[in-house]
C-alpha cells in the first residue's frame, strides 16, 4: 500500500502557528485540526497495525512502537546504517509538519516567538524566507516517532518526556479522541485540575517551551470522556467538529499516536551492530 496521492482535498494548514496557539495554557502549544485526511489516516492506521508483532512492546495498559529504533538506556538513538524514519512515517506528516507557517522568529530554547507581535524580523524573514518548527532543534527534523495504541478504558499515567528529546513534541491522533491532562510540575496530578486538550482523530497537537519543561502531561484510563464543553476544555474554539462533542461527552475508540520528536543524542552505527541488536 503506498500513501494515497491525495485522493480527497489536501489537509489545510492555518495561515499561521500563531493563529492556532491554545490560550489560557503555558506557552506553547498548538492545535491544528484535521491535520490529516481520512485516506492519510486510514493509511498510517494500516501500517502501524500490519507490523510484524515484535515491533510491538506490551506494557501492561497499552501497546508502544518505536521508530527507527528504541533509545538506549542512556537515551541515545543509534543509527544503523543511516537508515533512519521508515518511508511511511516520513510522508506526509514531516513535510507537512515542516510546511506549517511559521512567520516567527524562534529562539534557543525551543520556545516560538512571534515576531510579528514582538516587532522583529529574523534576517531570512526580510528575504522573504521562514523556519520551520523544527529550524532551531539539532537535526532540523523529527528523528523518532513513538507509537501508542490506547483502548477505550486505557491511558498513560502523569509523566514528562524529558531531555532525551529537543523539547518540542508533535501528535498525530488516529482513530479516536482523546482527552490530554496538563499540570504545571510540583501542582498535584493530571485528572484532577490542570487543563485539559481535547485532540481530534487526524489531529495535531505540538507542545513546546514551558508546556514541555514546566508541565506533567497524562491521559485518564476512561472509556467516556465528560465535561467536555467551553470551560472544560482548553483548545475547545480550536476543535474542527465541535458538533462531535455537543452532548459533552463522547465514548473513546481505540486511539492510536504518533508523537515525532527530535532525539538529541545520535550514535552512527554500521549495519553488522545493527543485526546483532534485533
Ligand atoms: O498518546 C499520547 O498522546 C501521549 C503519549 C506520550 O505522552 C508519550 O509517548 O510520551
Ligand atoms: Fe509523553
Amino acid at each position: 500500500m503506498s500513501p494515497p496521492r491525495s485522493p480527497s482535498p489536501p489537509a489545510a494548514l492555518p495561515p499561521s502557528l500563531s493563529s492556532v496557539q491554545i490560550p489560557n495554557l503555558p506557552n506553547s502549544a498548538y492545535y491544528i485540526p484535521s491535520f490529516l485526511t481520512s485516506p492519510e489516516e486510514s493509511f498510517l492506521l494500516h501500517k502501524v497495525l500490519s507490523a510484524p508483532q515484535p515491533t510491538w512492546r506490551h506494557l501492561s495498559h497499552r501497546r508502544l512502537q518505536a521508530h527507527p529504533s528504541p533509545l538506549t538506556p542512556q537515551n541515545i538513538l543509534l543509527d544503523i546504517a543511516g537508515k533512519g524514519l521508515p518511508d511511511w512515517l516520513r510522508e506526509p506528516v514531516i513535510s507537512r509538519l515542516r510546511s506549517i507557517p511559521v512567520e516567527v522568529a524562534t529562539s534557543s530554547d525551543g520556545d516560538i516567538e512571534d515576531a510579528t507581535t514582538e516587532g522583529q524580523h529574523t534576517e531570512d524573514q526580510d528575504n522573504g524566507k521562514r523556519d520551520d518548527i523544527f529550524a532551531p532543534s539539532p537535526h532540523t527534523s523529527p528523528n523518532h516517532v513513538l507509537i501508542n495504541e490506547y483502548h477505550p478504558g486505557q491511558g498513560i499515567h502523569a509523566h514528562e518526556d524529558g531531555d532525551a528529546y529537543f523539547p518540542l513534541v508533535c501528535t498525530v491522533s488516529l482513530g479516536s479522541h482523546t482527552v490530554l491532562d496538563v499540570v504545571r510540575k510540583g501542582v498535584g496530578e493530571p485528572h484532577s485540575g490542570g487543563w485539559r486538550i481535547l485532540q481530534e482523530p487526524r489531529s495535531l497537537l505540538i507542545t513546546t517551551g514551558e508546556m514541555y519543561t514546566g508541565c506533567l502531561h497524562g491521559i485518564a484510563g476512561v472509556e467516556v470522556d465528560e465535561g467536555l464543553n467551553e470551560q472544560g476544555i482548553v483548545n475547545w474554539g480550536l476543535l474542527g467538529d465541535r458538533g462531535e462533542y455537543a452532548e459533552g461527552w463522547k465514548r473513546r475508540g481505540t486511539r492510536i499516536s504518533l508523537t515525532y520528536r527530535d532525539v538529541v543524542r545520535v550514535k552512527k552505527v554500521g549495519k553488522a551492530f545493527g543485526g546483532l541488536m534485533r
